[in-house]
């Protein structure tokens, strides 16, 4: 018997899933859910130091929920984090590829139980290795506003994302994933260093929004995205970590953009207040606004869907019912 048949590329799995992939949802909400304490610099990536079995745990919860796509605990997993933290580079750079290779023991041990059951419902998953943005790594709230300050420019931004972006590749994720972009330069950083490493893995990139027309930064999206298009390395871009009720008309702006499949993964709407470190109350969506809107977001144009901070595996199993027509 020959082997099975390798992971499905991004446009077969939204094709799978029915015309839009089911991405999965807040990772470390649902680590903290499970009694992580990751209110810390490295956030949700303290636990691939502490807890590498309960990461494992959270991709699992996602895949049964109906996650097409894993994103990787290494959203604030950074070589520069580590070694504030007493770590050598040859340590931070295995946390780094274990990030991926967690998502993806899940992944196969998940598709290698549930494939052999008839009629599931489930596609092979893609792991997405998550790329915070420069904000991230800062701890201070700075991928909702953009200020990296005067003595952050384009070569430092793509100094703190190379070697990091290296690793990540070469641990053999399905997807790249650059999340919360704040503004116009680091989005250029990464579309350059993805060029320069003539990276073959497709990747999206995500901004943050928190006027529900710009970027973080105030910058225009059109500038953002004018960057983007002119690669080709880049299949896919949105939102994410925005709140939900800005979602539908950012679909339609960026529809006008940019040919690039759009993806969209909000968080519930509640705000992350960068000093405290922790979540304020505002607007949100629950499961079943969730529910709702996602069948919106589809028609307005989005291909790939989820849900970011403060969403859990039944805001993710909500949208994939709804997504692929299960009750
Ligand atoms: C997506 S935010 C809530 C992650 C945490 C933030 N970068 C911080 O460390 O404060
Ligand atoms: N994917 C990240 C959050 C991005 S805002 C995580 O939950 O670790
Ligand atoms: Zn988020």
């Amino acid at each position: 018997m020959g082997k099975e048949k390798e992971t499905a590329s991004l446009e077969d799995l939204i094709e799978k899933a029915g015309g839009c992939a089911v991405l999965d949802g807040g990772f470390a909400t649902q680590l903290e859910r499970h009694g992580a304490v990751i209110n810390d610099p490295l956030w949700s990536a303290l636990c691939l130091i502490k807890d590498p079995d309960l990461i494992k745990r959270v991709h699992l919860e996602y895949l049964e929920a109906g996650a097409d796509i894993l994103v990787t605990s290494s959203y604030q997993a950074t070589l520069p984090g580590f070694l504030s933290r007493g770590l050598s580079i040859e340590e931070g750079e295995l946390l780094l590829e274990k990030s991926v290779k967690l998502a993806v023991e899940a992944r196969d041990s998940f598709w290698d139980s549930v494939k052999r059951t008839p009629g599931h419902c489930y596609n092979k998953a893609l792991v997405a290795a998550s790329i915070g943005s420069y904000g991230a790594y800062l701890a201070d709230g700075s991928e909702y506003s953009g200020s990296y300050g005067p003595d952050v420019d384009l070569d430092k931004l793509k100094d703190f994302h190379r070697r990091r972006l290296q690793v990540l590749v070469e641990a053999g994720p399905d997807l790249l994933a650059f999340e919360t972009i704040p503004n116009k330069i680091e989005a250029q950083a990464c579309v350059e260093l993805l060029e320069e490493q003539n990276i073959e893995v497709p990747s999206w990139i995500c901004f943050s929004s928190v006027d529900g027309e710009n970027a973080p930064s105030g910058e225009r999206f059109k500038e953002c995205l004018d960057i983007i298009n002119k690669s080709n390395k880049v299949q896919a871009v949105g939102i994410n970590c925005a709140p939900p009720h800005f979602i539908e008309a950012l679909i339609c702006k960026f529809k006008e953009l940019t040919k690039k499949a759009i993806v969209v993964y909000p968080n519930s709407g509640e705000v992350w207040d960068g000093r405290a470190k922790r979540w304020l109350p505002s607007k949100c969506f629950d499961d079943d606004k969730f529910k709702l809107f996602a069948s919106r977001w589809r028609d307005a144009g989005a291909k790939l869907i989820g849900g970011c901070c403060r969403t859990t595996p039944s805001t993710t199993q909500a949208i994939s019912n709804v997504l692929k027509e299960r009750s």
